[in-house]
């Protein structure tokens, strides 16, 4: 047999890897990370509530189905691309279905007549069970001390729910659907009994059920998480299957208190059971984060202090406290926003390429960066309130104008603070972090400002303001979700003359289909066991760390916000924090930015 050349050879190896190339090329490998978690099992007596499953399953229609409608994924939802992608993800964050069909779920809301459950948290799950991505023995038990009849808490919820696209089949058929699976239990947060009659109501709707998988959402104040968590776990937990609970945000309001809760809620929980939410991580363009990163060879060879000279994660509405004043004046806006929602984007933003999609090699990542970050000091850090303003039409209301807000309160209402992370990669490279209430749009936004192009050719065509001539990538969050990397361009025509111009990728003109909500995606994490989104405790205590000092100092030292009119861009301050470090907030450089 004739000796193959060395270009044959290579062609050989060539046409044998083009399967493994077509295979990833089309989606269909199988190496996939597992899910890692204690097995199912019967709890034994004195442990927390039962442990989570290994399962998790995103939109596998073919073993879901809901009363009344066909398991056919096909007939029960439209063919929205998004939706679609949604579904696909299951396989690539290596998730293995859980088995519905001898399974029962029942989502317990706590807090049910409050604020949030129902903003938030029916219209999510409406949104769920709508577009098939429920099993079909699905229950959701409202709990909360107001006296309701289940009939009451159907009219409640109801009000609360929208059919998002009207065009959608037979939505009031579904609703009416959904209503009749929501029940109401009323009882006290710290009565055991009051659960276990819960509990019982639970196990009629579950019972022909091989097992029992129950969430608890704490949708309450943090006052009561853990007498909640001991009385769910003590008794209302199944036996049969697994149990969950969701912990809303705030995780306390320092270091103390935050590790006080922990320890609390450890008593009754383990930390597997435990889905700490930040709903922010449930935003698209904030999962995209990783995507964007690590699937795009373009962007992570630039991602470092190489390359990158600042990077801005800018938060702000353009509404005050209005209604919430009583709880906002209790944590201000560094609590409130900074250190949970604005410092996890901030982690993903930074992280190392995690070993792999595991939730826990993520998490790992993520808390490096935490606890890699500059000790923060008051330089670092400016505070504002909004005042009045009265404009032609109307006055706009203070923040001391709020009724639920003491007279005197020095809470601020806007905030930025300047990080820095000692590490290889981003040392030197400030992270500007601004949020604020009462502001002049409402927007969330990471802006990435590259630095200048060394001896740059085109110096004498860029005007005198080059840094408005450097790369700017900017990830929208909301509203209008959007990536679009700033660039130089020669304006098409005659001569040389160049001007920035946007590569844009606007979500809605790119994606058909709707956004689901952060929540939405949220719930449907919990319901499959994917943690990659919630936030672990070392997260929080790395962050708390970080912060607890300049809140502690503020208050003690009584530091006065400086004021800014409602409606405005803030205190000028801010303006200076961002100067001292060579920076201009990117949201500030022209109308079109
Ligand atoms: N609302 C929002 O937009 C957001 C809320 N969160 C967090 O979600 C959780 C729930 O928020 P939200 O719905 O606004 O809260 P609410 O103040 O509306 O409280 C929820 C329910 O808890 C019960 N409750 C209220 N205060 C007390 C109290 N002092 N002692 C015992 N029970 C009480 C009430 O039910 P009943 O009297 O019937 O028992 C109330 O309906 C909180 O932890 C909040 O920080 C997080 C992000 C946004
Ligand atoms: O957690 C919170 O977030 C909201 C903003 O959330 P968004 O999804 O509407 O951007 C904020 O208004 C609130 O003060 C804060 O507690």
């Amino acid at each position: 047999m004739q000796a193959p050349t060395s270009s044959g050879l290579i062609r050989q190896q060539i046409q044998a890897l083009r399967p493994v190339q077509q295979a990833w090329l089309h989606g269909r490998h199988t190496s996939v990370p597992k899910h890692r978690g204690p097995r199912l099992g019967t709890r034994p007596p004195h442990t927390p509530l039962q442990a989570a499953a290994p399962t998790i399953q995103k939109g596998s229609e073919s073993s879901i189905s809901q009363d009344g409608a066909s398991s056919d994924a096909a007939s029960t939802s439209d063919p929205l691309m998004l939706d679609e992608m949604d579904t696909t993800a299951s396989t690539v964050y290596g998730i293995q279905p859980e088995d519905w069909s001898h399974a029962a779920l029942s989502v317990v809301v706590v807090g049910a007549s409050g604020d949030l459950a129902r903003k938030k948290i029916y219209p999510s799950l409406f949104a769920l069970y709508y577009e098939g991505h429920l099993p079909e023995h699905f229950h959701i038990y409202g709990y909360a001390r107001s006296k309701m009849s289940d009939t009451e808490f159907r009219e409640y919820i109801s009000g609360s729910l929208t059919c998002r696209l009207s065009e959608k089949d037979k939505c009031g058929d579904k609703m009416e659907m959904f209503l009749q699976r929501c029940l109401y239990h009323a009882g006290q947060y710290a009565n055991k009994s009051d659960f276990a009659t819960l509990s019982e109501r639970m196990a009629g709707t579950e019972q022909d059920r091989q097992r029992a998988n129950r969430i608890f959402y704490l949708s309450i104040p943090p006052s009561i998480f853990t007498d909640v968590a001991a009385c769910a776990s003590e008794a209302a937990s199944s036996v049969s299957g697994w149990n969950r609970v969701i912990v809303e945000k705030p995780f306390g309001r320092d270091l103390a208190s935050f590790q006080e809760l922990s320890s609390e809620l450890s008593k009754s929980l383990s930390e597997d059971q435990m889905y700490r939410i930040d709903h922010y991580l449930g935003k698209e363009l904030i999962e995209n984060l990783t995507v964007l990163r690590f699937a795009n060879l373009v962007f992570e060879p630039l991602w470092s202090r190489q390359y990158i000279r600042n990077v801005q994660v800018i938060f702000s509405e353009d509404f005050g406290t209005e209604g919430r004043g009583g709880y906002f004046d209790q944590y201000g806006i560094i609590r409130d926003v900074i250190q949970n929602h604005l410092l996890q984007i901030v982690s993903l933003f930074a992280m190392e390429a995690p070993v792999s999609l595991d939730a826990e090699d993520i998490r790992n990542e993520k808390v490096k960066v935490l606890r890699s970050m500059r000790a923060l000091s008051m330089d670092d850090v400016v505070i504002g309130q909004y005042r009045g303003r009265k404009t032609k039409s109307t006055k706009l209301p203070g923040y001391l104008d709020d009724k639920t807000v003491p007279p005197d309160s020095l809470c601020p209402t806007f905030a930025s603070v300047a990080l820095f992370i000692n590490n290889a990669r981003w040392d030197g490279v400030p992270f500007l972090l601004k949020a604020g209430k009462a502001l002049a749009s409402r927007r969330a936004e990471i802006r990435v400002q590259f630095r200048h192009v060394p001896g740059n050719l085109f110096r004498n065509r860029l005007g005198l303001d080059l840094d408005r001539a450097t790369n700017e990538l900017v990830i929208r969050i909301q509203p209008d979700e959007a990536i679009y990397l700033k660039i130089n361009n020669k304006i098409p025509g005659l001569g040389l003359n160049l001007d920035v111009t946007k590569l844009d990728l606007t979500y809605r003109d790119r994606f058909e289909g709707h956004l689901p909500d952060a929540y939405e995606r949220l719930i449907l994490d919990v319901v499959n066991g994917d943690k990659r989104l919630f936030i672990r405790n070392d997260e929080l205590d790395a962050a708390w760390r970080l912060f607890t000092p300049i809140l502690k100092e503020i208050e003690e030292k009584k530091v006065v916000p400086e004021l800014y009119p409602y409606g405005s861009r803030g205190p000028v301050g801010s303006h200076y924090l961002a100067a001292k470090h060579g920076v201009r907030w990117g949201d500030n450089l022209s109308e079109e930015s």
